[in-house]
């Protein structure tokens, strides 16, 4: 029966995801279908779920194009390219890939903030081009005991927060109620928070409320000392007034792992040593991206058997 269940894939996956998702249903790749009209006029009726990531959800028009529609299981934490709305008010479940790869996240956050301030990728370089033999890589700037600042201290900020704790750090945080049971500073504004912060992690979900919510003032605040690191999402920061920050020296440093328009990377960036680039790899490795298939797997499988959602949104 479950061979019968019609499966849509709309964004690429690894591939142990893509084979069981290819052994259990009959599996349909968008990308096989230039033109989605024959896609949907052939198989709209057999398609019963949509297995979307990162980069490629359930939109309004998607979802109205599939009648049959019962269920979106994404293989990211991310729920951004989702019309959540829409689910709701169509009764179709939504889950994501919660918890599994929260250390992971946390830890290339971490890993981001040392690269910038300590000029890791820099002095790779350095090494690399013989560059070394001409004399001492410059002095770079201490990580620990700073003040680092969290935008979101949900399940991805609260294990930077922690992380960054057993770097003698003092955390803060802005989000858009004061979590009563938090130890941390509360700042009721993004622009307070990155007044008072040397590092400003991004580790909030992507909203309409989000978007862009590092702008300009927000980066001015921050200052020519200050540390952008990004493992959200890139529609978090307005891509422009970060590159010009960066290029007039109004921001000290960038980590980021995450842009407005992935694949593509302002070009602008590159010759700048106070910028580590990273092809968004927050989740990427074998144990986090495996944990993650194995949650939308047993997602589809509980709902195709009538049994409670193991990561339910909605
Ligand atoms: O970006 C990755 C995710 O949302 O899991």
């Amino acid at each position: 029966m479950a061979g019968s269940i019609g499966v849509l894939l709309v964004a690429q996956v690894m591939p142990y995801l893509e084979q069981q998702l290819n052994t259990r249903y009959q599996l349909f790749r968008i990308w096989d279908y230039p033109q989605t009209t024959h896609l949907f006029a052939n198989h709209a009726a057999t398609i019963r779920a949509v297995v979307g990531g990162a980069n490629g959800g359930a939109d309004a028009e998607l979802i109205d194009a599939l009648p049959k529609l019962e269920i979106v299981s994404t293989f990211s934490v991310g729920m951004d390219k989702i019309d959540l709305e829409k689910c709701k008010e169509k009764g179709i479940r939504v889950c994501n890939t919660p918890d599994v790869l929260t250390d992971e996240v946390a830890d290339l956050s971490i890993g981001l903030i040392l690269a910038v301030l300590r000029r890791i990728c820099d002095c790779d370089r350095f090494v690399r081009s013989g560059n070394w033999k001409l004399g001492d890589y410059k002095l770079t700037t201490k990580f620990s005991g700073k003040t680092v600042g969290i935008i979101g201290l949900g399940r991805i900020g609260s294990a930077v927060a922690k992380r960054a704790e057993g770097f003698n750090c003092s955390i803060s945080y802005y989000s858009r109620t004061e979590k009563q049971d938090s130890k941390y500073k509360y700042y009721p504004s993004v622009v307070e928070l990155a007044s008072n912060c040397h590092i400003l992690v991004v580790a909030c979900p992507l909203t309409d409320e989000t978007h862009h919510i590092i702008n300009r003032e927000v980066i001015n605040a921050l200052g020519p000392k200050g540390v952008l690191i990004n493992i959200g999402r890139g529609k978090h920061v307005d891509e422009l007034e970060l590159v010009s920050a960066l290029l007039e020296g109004r921001l000290g440093g960038a980590g980021l792992d995450v842009f407005e328009n992935e694949p593509h990377v302002p070009e602008e960036l590159f010759g700048l040593e106070n910028v580590v680039l990273l092809p968004h790899v927050g989740s990427g490795t074998v144990e986090t991206r495996t944990a993650m298939a194995d949650l939308v797997l047993g997602n589809l499988e509980a709902h195709f058997l009538g049994k409670p959602l193991l990561t339910p949104w909605i």
